[in-house]
């Protein structure tokens, strides 16, 4: 099969710190990747270089093969993404918003406009659809940002810490809307922090650290490499975080 998403030798820079320094990576169509790493790791990073935000990289970054480089603009259309957080335009609602994401898409406005409101009422946002969003909460403000991320309906989902900000119940909602969008074929490129999450959602599990790859395989090949329990502790295992010595830290602060 070919990857989907193709990374080789990437590095980058900002001035002199090294960021991401040697990354190589194949993504396979239907794969749900959770990429995880300690604060400051290059995840952002490369998930702006895979969304085409950071073009200033040396290395290559292939996407369906299409160089993200030479094609950018029809790279980015079969991507879509979900940031941790971003400005949405409060004065508008949300069918004004998802309608200008879906002009720029260049999507047929029937379609557009039928998903968008099966998108909000599948999470719970039906009364709100006609509301401005100046008065949103945070987790309702995630949830059209999901839905701009997915509406128009693209191979590649790059989810950026999504569920910061949801209920419970919504959690629930998108861990399932990920798992039936990877049956049907989509990729998904899932960046948290929430390790008992990425545990159950990932099929694969990528571990950066200091800007390389550090770890990769499913939850039971990590298991069995590392003989941890949870992926919280093969998390601190690898990247070689004494837990229990910065909680002390933290706490003679305030002796
Ligand atoms: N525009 C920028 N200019 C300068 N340095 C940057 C820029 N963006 C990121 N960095 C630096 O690159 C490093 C990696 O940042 P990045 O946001 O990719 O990390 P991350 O793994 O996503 O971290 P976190 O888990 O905290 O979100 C950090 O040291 C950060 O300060």
């Amino acid at each position: 099969m070919e990857p989907i998403i193709s990374i080789r030798e990437l590095i980058k820079s900002f001035g002199t710190k090294e960021v991401l320094k040697n990354i190589n990576l194949d993504v396979f169509p239907g794969q749900v990747l959770g990429y995880i790493g300690p604060n400051g790791a290059g995840k952002s990073t490369t998930v702006k270089i895979l969304c085409g935000l950071i073009n200033d990289f040396e290395g290559t970054v292939t996407i369906k093969n299409m160089d993200m480089k030479e094609d950018p603009i029809n790279a980015k259309k079969i991507i879509g993404y979900v940031p941790e957080s971003a400005e949405l335009y409060d004065v508008l609602t949300p069918m004004e918003f998802l309608s200008f994401m879906g002009n720029l898409y260049e999507m047929d406005e029937t379609i557009c406009n039928n998903r968008i409101i099966k998108l909000l009422t599948a999470f719970g946002l039906e009364d709100n659809i006609n509301q401005r969003m100046e008065s949103f909460s945070k987790g309702m403000r995630q949830k059209v940002l999901i839905a701009s991320g997915i509406l128009h309906n693209p191979d590649i989902i790059i989810l950026d810490e999504p569920l910061s900000g949801l209920d419970a119940n919504s959690v629930i909602v998108i861990k399932d809307l990920i798992s039936r969008l990877a049956k049907e074929g989509k990729t998904i490129f899932y960046c948290s922090h929430m390790m008992d999450i990425v545990e159950k959602v990932s099929d694969r599990i990528i571990l950066i650290n200091n800007g390389n790859i550090i770890a990769d395989g499913s939850i039971g090949e990590l298991r069995a490499q590392q003989g941890e329990q949870s992926l919280e502790q093969i998390f601190s295992h690898l990247t070689n975080i004494n837990t229990d010595g910065a909680s002390n830290d933290l706490m003679n602060a305030f002796n």
